[in-house]
């Protein structure tokens, strides 16, 4: 009680959502195992890990849908477990495939389900043809859901996550099913809510694709978390290495390389992790120092490098 008190004098608008500890098994296969994170608010998190990984699963648990079988998951205070109204009504959440009763016509469907949160019928139809005209399918407010797009439903599922305008939202596999119009509506959308101080959790399969989205990113790996790093901290791991082929390779141009990275010997040249600075710079510090330098070049690790190396795996996924 305390807590949720203290809670709610800290973070008003805002949402925060906290997992803390959560394991889950289907039948003898465990699937999570340990998971903890969390998303402040105003922060938008990246939820990265290849198929399989366990992300559906967290996000399933943290809507409150699946039971976990140990732990627990807090929404701006309220337990899932404990507290599933509360918690519930304060997270908005898209499904990775969004199922609805599809011989309904969006509108109606949409005023069906916005009576659960107290919506009159004509108020609810008025939401939904505000909202449908926000994620872009305002034209097909008459259509039934079965002939929508997957990258429709999508967008129907946006605008009812939108309906009592949660503090926090979870997005599954968001970005997949739409085209690009789509993505740069999603795109503004999330900094819409990064302003208003919500609490946004998107997963995804590519890093690629939550950069420049992402504040943060939590990396899983067969249900397991194997780090968080920030957008920053990942671009600067991931900006590569910088190989210099100085004579003589001692220790002295090692420590002059030190200053921009981590340098370490390799074959007649210095690798230096991590290189962040101009290189012209380290050139001339090396060369007033009496180094002879003759090549420079940078070797660029991708952002899906990055990921595969933190998770053990090759880029081929072996
Ligand atoms: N209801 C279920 N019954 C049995 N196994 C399940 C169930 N739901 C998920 N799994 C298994 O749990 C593991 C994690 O699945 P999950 O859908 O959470 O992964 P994911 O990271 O979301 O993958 P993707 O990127 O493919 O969506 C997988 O091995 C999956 O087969």
């Amino acid at each position: 009680m305390l807590r949720k008190f203290l809670y709610r004098a800290c973070v008003q608008a805002g949402g925060m959502i906290e997992v803390r500890g959560v394991y889950k098994s289907f039948g003898k296969a465990r699937v999570l195992e340990d998971v903890s994170f969390s998303v402040r608010n105003g922060e938008v998190v990246g939820f990265v890990g290849l198929n399989g990984a366990g992300k559906t699963t967290t996000i399933r648990i943290t809507v409150g849908v699946l039971p976990p079988d140990a732990g627990d998951v807090f929404i701006d205070g309220y337990s899932v477990s404990e507290d599933k109204v509360e918690a519930s009504a304060r997270v908005g959440w898209v499904p990775e495939l969004p199922i609805f009763e599809s011989e309904y016509r969006a509108l109606d469907y949409f005023a069906y389900l916005a009576g659960y949160y107290g919506y009159s019928e004509g108020e609810a139809r008025r939401l939904g043809r505000e909202l449908f005209e926000r994620v872009g399918i305002g034209e097909a407010a008459n259509k039934r859901l079965e002939e929508f797009s997957q990258g429709m439903k999508k967008r129907f599922a946006l605008a009812v996550s939108l309906i009592n305008d949660p503090p926090n939202f979870l997005f599954d596999e968001v970005l997949n099913g739409l085209d690009p119009q789509g993505i740069a509506f999603f795109r503004g959308l999330v900094q819409e809510f990064r302003k208003a101080g919500k609490a946004v959790l998107f997963s995804s399969h590519i890093l690629s694709e939550v950069e420049g989205l992402a504040d943060r990113v939590v990396f899983i790996h067969r249900g397991r978390i194997v780090g968080t790093y920030t957008m920053d901290e990942i671009r600067r791991r991931a900006s590569g290495e910088l190989l210099v082929s100085v004579s003589p390779l001692d220790d002295g141009a090692a420590s002059i390389a030190a200053k921009y990275g981590e340098p370490e010997k390799r074959g007649n040249a210095l690798a230096v992790k991590g290189f962040s600075g101009d290189p012209s710079s380290l050139v001339a510090e090396l060369v007033a120092a009496g180094y002879r330098v003759a090549e420079v070049k940078r070797s660029e690790k991708s952002l899906e490098e990055f990921f595969f190396e933190l998770v053990g795996l090759r880029g081929d996924g072996a």
